[in-house]
């Protein structure tokens, strides 16, 4: 089994784009209106949010390879590019997406600890994110990595407001 990981940098930007259209509504629209989703789409993964979003020194986008195909990708924030206030001590997993196709083959897994490797290297103590609180897939594979529920927050899909909650899990 063949995995590589890549830092993405701007020249990214067209096939970040296209992976997180694909996995988002791969994941959601089941679940979600067509408007909603569109009207996500189109404010979350527009070129001008993306291409801001890889300028930003606090964040980085990395691409997972399977087989030298992008399976799946990985964001992560520290600073106040989290979207919580958690304060420089912690580090947000904000989205970790892989596709349908590469689930369950060690990939999600292999992200997080990309994610927890360099929340050791930053000395943050903290790692969190937040998730749909439908997602139960992703739950019960946060769960399994050591994560636990700390909290809530809502978040918008469309113009429907959604609860998350809120995982973390001690760097260690
Ligand atoms: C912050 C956010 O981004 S929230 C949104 C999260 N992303 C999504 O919902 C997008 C769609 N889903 C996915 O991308 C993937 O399914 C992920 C990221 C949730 C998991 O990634 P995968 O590559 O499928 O998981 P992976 O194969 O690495 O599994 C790692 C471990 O978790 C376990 N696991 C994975 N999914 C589940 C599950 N649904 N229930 C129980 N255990 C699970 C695996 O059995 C494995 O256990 P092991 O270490 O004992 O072998």
């Amino acid at each position: 089994m063949t995995i590589n990981i890549k830092k993405c940098t701007l020249e990214d930007l067209r096939q970040l784009q296209e992976i997180s259209y694909e996995t988002f509504n791969e994941t959601f629209k089941h679940q979600n209106s067509p408007e909603n989703m569109n009207a996500y789409l189109e404010r979350a993964f527009n070129l001008e949010q993306l291409e801001k979003e890889l300028s930003n020194i606090s964040s980085q986008f990395f691409f997972v390879y399977f087989h030298h195909e992008v399976a799946g990708y990985l964001k992560l924030n520290t600073n106040d590019a989290q979207s919580e206030e958690m304060g420089d001590e912690s580090l947000e997993i904000e989205r970790i997406y892989i596709k349908n196709k590469f689930q369950k083959h060690g990939l999600g897994k292999y992200l997080l600890n990309k994610a927890m490797e360099i929340a050791m290297e930053q000395n943050k103590t903290k790692i969190w994110l937040g998730v749909w609180e439908k997602n139960e897939n992703a739950i019960a594979f946060y769960k399994k990595m050591g994560f636990v529920q700390t909290g809530a927050h809502s978040f918008y899909m469309g113009d429907e407001e959604q609860l998350d909650f809120i995982m973390t899990k001690i760097v260690s």
